[in-house]
């Protein structure tokens, strides 16, 4: 369960996230639509502990973001738009090496499941990370999320740059981890994959949320009629 209540973010006289509320429930996926610079960065970056709220809070899985920030980065799990991963450490030596510092330790074979899971080619899993497209590194950055057994998991721009097989893949992996009761927020601009993906989507502007829908109830066409509408209010 994410929580995210009244949460406000100034950079000097800007305020990038103006008094945002949105509740997450195990196994929703809440797809975070806005223009450049609407606040969806920094919210993340808010909740990952990044950068500390003016006001307001964060909850993860009933857990302060601000009170008690190593439980619940131990409970998050992030995919930015390019997963940092160590290049020079293989797939594996990289997933060990994240479960470990999100508190679990697996023998070899567990975390060769996870990878698997994950979708990552067998034959990947002991090749240096420098050598892989940014697919497969996502794939890397699902396998932590299991490994972690992450209770929400925090998306930027996941599927940007990624070709449409490789992103209608990303979604159903993200759909395998709905079911096992993550709670997703992903920022992104893709309608497409936003109305796809999404239990709900939330329009921000200004640091806030303007609009807030259920996926299934709205076309594709009406989506984005609706964004650009918003954008010209
Ligand atoms: N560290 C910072 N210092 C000053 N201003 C910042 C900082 N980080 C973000 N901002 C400002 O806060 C606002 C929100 O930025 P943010 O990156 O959160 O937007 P975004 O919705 O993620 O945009 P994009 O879609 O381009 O990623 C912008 O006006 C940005 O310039």
């Amino acid at each position: 369960m994410l929580q995210i209540d009244r949460l406000v973010k100034r950079f000097g006289s800007h305020t990038a996230v103006n008094g945002l509320t949105i509740s997450i429930a195990p196994g929703e996926l809440f797809a975070l639509l806005g223009p450049n610079g609407a606040g969806k960065t920094t919210t993340i970056n808010c909740l990952l502990g990044f950068i500390q709220p003016d006001e307001g809070q964060a909850v993860i899985d009933g857990l302060s973001v601000v009170q008690q920030p190593l439980e619940t980065k131990r409970r998050l799990a992030y995919i930015p738009e390019q997963v940092n991963l160590y290049g020079h450490f293989t797939g594996l030596e990289n997933l060990a090496y994240f479960a470990e510092l999100g508190g679990h330790r697996y023998a070899e074979s567990r975390l060769h499941d996870f990878l698997a899971e994950a979708g990552l080619q067998p034959e990947a899993h002991e090749r240096r990370v420098s050598g892989y497209s940014k697919g497969m590194r996502q794939k890397v950055g699902i396998a932590i999320a299991l490994a972690k057994e992450a209770k929400v998991l925090l998306l930027d721009e996941p599927t940007s740059g990624l070709d449409p097989s490789a992103s209608h893949e990303f979604s159903r992996l993200l759909g395998r981890l709905r079911e096992r009761g993550v709670a997703i927020l992903m920022a992104t601009h893709d309608l497409f994959r936003a109305k796809e993906d999404a239990t709900r989507v939330g329009i921000m502007r200004h640091g806030s949320l303007v609009r807030e829908l259920t996926a299934a109830e709205i076309s594709h066409t009406d989506l984005e009629k609706l964004y650009l509408e918003t954008m010209r209010d």
